[in-house]
């Protein structure tokens, strides 16, 4: 921690933003493994919410990774790092009244949980991407898993690098066996039965 700072409060606060706003702000975090559809099924409900004139923001792996984070690898440490500097830049956003959908591997359970602690109970929504390797492996849309099966990458999750499935996740969302459309109505009717909107 640096010395000698100081923390300015804002002079809008966040329930006037989302007063604003006329909605909640929250996270919702996918989790799951390369190619289990966290990027495709973010950018759908955001494009729903979008729709319904509502504030929301998507923050991807891979896009972050071009700039934010271009500095961090895939070492456990550099993961972790990568994780818990998307968990402070999604709070700013639920502070600036929006709605976030991250989609990050992020691969330890640890992590995930240090993120949910950042935040309020009814501001953190984690969603497991359920797909077996053997489908995303089927799916592979960037050809990364035959990579890494020719060892041409590393420390690739699922195949030489570790996974852990969420023991309690608001929601586990199956895209081996329900549609795209099917995925995102599921969450969409979860956030209006829990009033997140
Ligand atoms: N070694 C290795 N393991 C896993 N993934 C890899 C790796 N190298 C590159 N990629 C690509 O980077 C995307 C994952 O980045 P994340 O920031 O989500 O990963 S992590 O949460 O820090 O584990 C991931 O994107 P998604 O397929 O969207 O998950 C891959 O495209
Ligand atoms: N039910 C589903 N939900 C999400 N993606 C699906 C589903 N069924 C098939 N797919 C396909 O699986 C792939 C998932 O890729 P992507 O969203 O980039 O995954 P991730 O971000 O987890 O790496 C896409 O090609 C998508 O069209």
């Amino acid at each position: 921690m640096s010395a000698n700072i100081t923390w300015h409060a804002s002079s809008i606060s966040k329930s006037e933003r989302r007063l604003r706003n006329g909605h909640h702000s929250f996270v919702i975090w996918f989790t799951g493994l390369s190619g289990s559809g966290k990027s495709t099924l973010a950018n759908a409900v955001a494009g729903r919410l979008f729709d319904d004139h509502l504030q929301s923001y998507v923050l991807d792996g891979d896009n972050i990774r071009f700039g934010l984070n271009k500095d961090l690898g895939f070492s456990e440490r550099d993961r972790k790092e990568n994780i818990r500097r998307i968990g402070e830049v999604a709070k700013l956003f639920v502070d600036s009244g929006s709605v976030v959908l991250t989609a990050f591997i992020s691969p330890y359970k640890e992590d995930r949980r240090a993120v949910r602690e950042l935040l309020k109970a009814d501001e953190f929504i984690e969603i497991f991407v359920k797909c077996s390797i053997d489908e995303c492996e089927k799916r592979d849309p960037k050809g990364l898993y035959q990579k890494a099966r020719n060892g041409e990458i590393k420390a690739f999750t699922g195949i030489n690098a570790p996974y852990e499935e969420p023991d309690k996740p608001e929601m586990i969302i199956d895209t081996e066996h329900f549609t795209i459309d099917q995925c995102v109505n599921q969450i969409i009717d979860y956030l209006k039965a829990n009033k997140f909107i």
